[in-house]
């Protein structure tokens, strides 16, 4: 499991652990972490031209023993002075190393900028004229190293209000920082490295986490030697329509892949013929009323995908939601719910899987207030609503209302096609009727259909039905700890 913290918990222990040591010690441990990390980018440090952007404050600091350091090592390293002040020990230790003084055209020729304009300190959108260097070293042909968090990312939310830097590598200090994970801020990082200052002990619950394959592994239930194919978990499925047949087909298949013992659907006659035809497997009731009254016993529900929003919808997912086994409502289902919140007036567990367009719509958001702050808006959704929401998109996060939340690092954009997240509603379903909480059920999917889509892609587009396809192989390689790396070997870093 990563942990990550937001600014303020950053500073607090920061704060604590500084009490207890030599002054200036943390710095030099963040300056030699970093410019280990931009040697290693480089790869031969020696001649190579480094451009440091330097901010006003300790950030600042960071960049300019790092460029110290390098230096020494032979790089010809210039500092562009960005800040009406500037961290003193630090700017003597640069020019004592041989670094000079430089003024901003100097990016444009850079093997590796070396973004130290502001760090977790920083308020607001970047003013200038932090943002036109920001932006300069965006647009800069060669590398770009963040120092802490790209400046114009805000630390713990990843909101972006203006010009911020597009880093090759984030080199963050003492742990992550939410805003790295969660997009849009994590899009600006690129891969990130921890340096490990010590901060450890003195941190905090985290803010948030992102589970790793072995977190996974953990949560995911096994079939043993006593299990029968009831025991296992059955998945009923109220899903499709005459309209729309292939979220029927999608969300039944991403069931039957991720270890539901059984999966009932019901449905109507368009969607009906469609899943018998895909999925012999699946036990199909034809419904010639919204009921779930002859469907039999199953231990959870998915509801929505396709399904439709008008009257004979709201009855079947007012019947659904009646029920006292776990629901996960998307989709259409989440129309009826905006439209309809007594619907979610039950006391078993439920789980909204919605994109930004659907949060939106549930809680009278602008879908941009939420595309921006997708945490916030996650967290505040299933507090109000007293649910477990899971938050698609670029970085899908899942929040119940308390303790850390979820974030999930393994997704890649080639999700972004038609039908996915019904695929994702089966996965996810399969994990409740197998007895998982929300929570763990939400956040396991998230990470097994991302993973998923990365092994169906394999970096060409991908259908949805083929992520279903390759849940199997994703839950395979977390049981083998083993996932497709995105980052440069040998760093410690997410993969995204
Ligand atoms: N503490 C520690 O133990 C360790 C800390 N470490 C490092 O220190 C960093 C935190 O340093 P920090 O607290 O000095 O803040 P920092 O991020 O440099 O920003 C402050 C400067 O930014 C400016 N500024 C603010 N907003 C702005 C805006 N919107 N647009 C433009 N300017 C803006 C602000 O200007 P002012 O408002 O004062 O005019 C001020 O000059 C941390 O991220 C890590 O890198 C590591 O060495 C490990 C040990
Ligand atoms: N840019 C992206 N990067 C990573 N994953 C994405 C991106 N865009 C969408 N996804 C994922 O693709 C799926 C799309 O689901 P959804 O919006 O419900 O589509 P549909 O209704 O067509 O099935 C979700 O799991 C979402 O997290
Ligand atoms: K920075």
């Amino acid at each position: 499991m990563r942990t990550a913290y937001t600014a303020d918990q950053i500073r607090a222990a920061e704060r604590a652990l500084m009490a207890e040591l030599p002054h200036g010690t943390l710095m030099q441990r963040a300056a030699a972490g970093l410019a280990a990390a931009c040697a290693d980018l480089l790869g031969r440090v020696y001649a190579a031209r480094v451009v440091l952007l330097v901010g006003g404050g300790d950030n600042g600091g960071d960049a300019l023993y790092a460029g110290a350091l390098l230096a020494r090592r032979g790089a010809r390293v210039g500092a562009v002075l960005a800040g009406s002040r500037t961290h003193e020990a630090g700017l003597a230790a640069f020019l004592d190393a041989g670094g000079r003084v430089t003024g901003g055209e100097a990016i444009e020729e850079a093997d590796l900028v070396v973004d130290g304009l502001v760090g977790i300190g920083a308020t607001g959108a970047l003013r200038e004229p932090y943002g036109a260097l920001a932006a300069a070293a965006g647009s800069a042909p060669g590398l770009v190293v963040a120092v802490d968090v790209p400046s114009g990312v805000d630390a713990g939310t990843g909101r972006v209000e203006g010009p911020a830097v597009r880093a090759t590598l984030t080199v963050t200090m003492g742990a992550y920082k939410t805003g790295l994970l969660v997009d849009p801020g994590a899009a600006y990082a690129g891969a990130v490295e921890l340096v490990d200052i010590g901060l450890g002990p003195y941190l905090p619950e985290p803010d948030a986490v992102a589970q790793e394959a072995a977190d996974v592994h953990a949560l995911l239930p096994r079939p043993v030697a006593e299990s029968d194919k009831y025991r296992r978990g059955v998945l009923g499925v109220a899903a499709g329509s005459d309209l729309f047949t292939g979220a029927a087909v999608l969300a039944v298949g991403g069931a039957l892949r991720a270890g539901a013992g059984m999966v009932r659907y019901a449905g109507t006659s368009a969607p009906v013929t469609q899943v018998r035809a895909h999925w012999p497997e699946a036990v199909v009731t034809l419904l010639d009323a919204p009921s779930i009254e002859h469907v039999g016993r199953v231990q959870a529900w998915v509801l929505g995908p396709g399904l439709g929003t008008g009257d004979w919808a709201h009855e079947l997912a007012a019947a659904v939601l009646a029920s006292d086994v776990p629901v996960l409502v998307d989709a259409d289902g989440l129309t009826l719910v905006a439209r309809d919140r007594d619907l979610l007036r039950r006391d078993a567990p439920v789980l909204l899987t919605p994109h930004a367009g659907e949060l939106s719509r549930l809680m009278g958001v602008g879908r941009d207030a939420i595309e921006a702050a997708r945490l916030e808006h996650a967290r505040d959704a299933a507090g109000e609503l007293g649910v477990t929401v899971l938050l698609k998109g670029s970085t899908t996060v899942v929040a119940d209302g308390a303790g850390p939340a979820r974030v999930n690092t393994t997704g890649t954009s080639w999700l972004a096609a038609g039908g996915t997240g019904d695929v994702l509603s089966g996965v996810a379903g399969a994990l409740l009727a197998q007895g998982l909480g929300c929570f763990d059920a939400a956040s396991c999917a998230a990470y097994l259909h991302g993973l998923a889509g990365r092994l169906a892609a394999a970096g060409a587009p991908l259908a949805a039905a083929d992520v279903a396809e390759a849940v199997p192989a994703a839950i395979r390689a977390v049981a083998g700890r083993r996932e497709p790396e995105r980052t440069p070997p040998g760093r410690r870093s997410f993969a995204r």
